[in-house]
């Protein structure tokens, strides 16, 4: 019985390819991305600090190799951290090595500026702010010593001169700082929940639905079918299921190659999709083996499935006009008492493989064989 065959197995398969499959492109693409966004933050970040620490640096008379240090710290180190991760053969982790530097450098600053408040205070946020924004677990912690041992180090050489006033000048001169890099941070998170939502939407229709036929796949058909299960315990509202069967299929294959054998699935299910009503549930399984839940009791559940075994058997296929194909259906209505989902399966595989070994013997059923009431063994 294919249906039921290693239902647990499969769900913990795919939860294991689901991992990969998530893991490695998303390693990948934030191992060689990383330096390039973060690069523009840096730039902007590092050169609008610039403004307030020059303005400060210039109000206290400072002396060149104060200068020099806010130089090569505002202005060389973002694009020698560039270079640095873009260089490298591990750019993610070199990156996130420089973004610790980052950290140093802004708690340098701290006692180069007297400890004056307002850019001192917003160097020390903007450089945390960085690091949550990377999205990097714990880095922003893992960096915050990092950031007290620049302070400690710097404030030793200048001696921890203790000057938090902040005059106008210097406050204007922090706003851009702390207005344009705050929202460009704003932004790349944005963009980052964005495209998050855009990956969980393919997700979620990769999870939904088969690839080649567009009909539920396999997992959330059967989450559906047991949650039709559930309802019917409470409401006892009719449910038959259809199982479906392409007869010979592996002759289609054969003669007219797989390409071909993928057009006749395809136009089997198009036609499902048509004659099939509202809140139904029409899943691919496996292989050839289609199955149906219709909200329908058994009768009107035949009527749909004459109906779909009609539309399939006059498919044409332009490429092959000698190519007709016929599928084997079985059908099981859910008595009111309930049943499980392998109980219920296997009536209506039961039914099926009866449809089927009628067709092979040459002798077509009527109409699509069911049964309504209690599962018959599989034979
Ligand atoms: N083209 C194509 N073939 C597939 C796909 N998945 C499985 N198959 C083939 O489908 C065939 C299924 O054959 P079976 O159902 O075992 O046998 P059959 O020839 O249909 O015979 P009966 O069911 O007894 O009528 C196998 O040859 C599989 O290789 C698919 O996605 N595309």
């Amino acid at each position: 019985m294919r249906l039921n065959a290693g239902m647990e197995r499969d769900q913990a398969a795919g939860k294991t390819v689901g991992r990969r499959t998530l893991d490695r492109p998303g390693q990948s693409a934030r191992l060689t991305a990383l330096p390039s966004h973060v690069y523009g933050l840096r730039v902007l970040g590092m050169g609008l600090g610039a403004l307030p620490v020059g303005l400060l640096l210039q109000e206290m008379h400072a002396p060149w190799h104060y200068w020099a240090w806010a130089a090569l710290c505002c202005l060389v180190w973002p694009h020698a951290a560039y270079l640095r991760a873009h260089g490298s053969a591990t750019p993610f982790r070199v990156e996130r090595g420089n973004l610790v530097v980052d950290s140093i450098i802004a708690g340098s600053m701290v006692p180069i500026m007297h400890f004056c408040l307002l850019p001192s205070v917003l160097l020390l946020t903007v450089a945390t702010a960085d690091k949550i924004s990377t999205g990097i677990r714990g880095l922003w912690l893992r960096a915050a010593p990092a950031m007290v041992l620049g302070l400690l180090a710097t404030g030793l050489v200048t001696g921890f001169v203790w000057d938090p006033e902040t005059s106008m000048p210097v406050l204007v001169a922090s706003l851009p700082i702390l207005v344009i890099h705050t929202l460009a941070v704003s932004l790349y998170g944005y963009r980052l929940v964005r495209r998050v939502q855009r990956q969980n939407l393919r997700l979620d229709e990769l999870y939904r639905l088969d690839g080649l036929t567009r009909l539920e796949s396999r997992a959330h058909w059967l989450s559906q079918a047991e949650a039709t299960l559930r309802r019917h315990k409470s409401d006892a509202l009719p449910a038959t299921l259809i199982l479906i069967d392409v007869d010979h299929f592996k002759d289609i294959n054969d003669r007219y190659g797989h390409a071909t054998g993928d057009d006749v699935l395809r136009a089997i299910a198009d036609a499902i999709h048509h004659l099939i009503p509202l809140h139904s549930h029409a899943g691919r399984l496996g292989g050839d083996e289609i199955a149906i839940i219709l909200p329908l009791a058994l009768a009107d559940a035949a009527a749909v499935a004459a109906r779909i075994d009609a539309a399939v058997e006059s498919l044409e296929f332009p490429r092959f006009p000698a190519l007709r194909c016929s599928i084997s259906i079985g059908l099981s209505e859910l008595p009111p008492q309930g049943l499980s989902l392998r109980e219920w399966s296997e009536a209506a595989d039961h039914e099926m493989y009866r449809a089927k070994r009628a067709r092979h013997s040459g002798r077509a059923p009527q109409a699509p064989a069911g049964c309504s009431g209690l599962p018959v063994a599989a034979s």
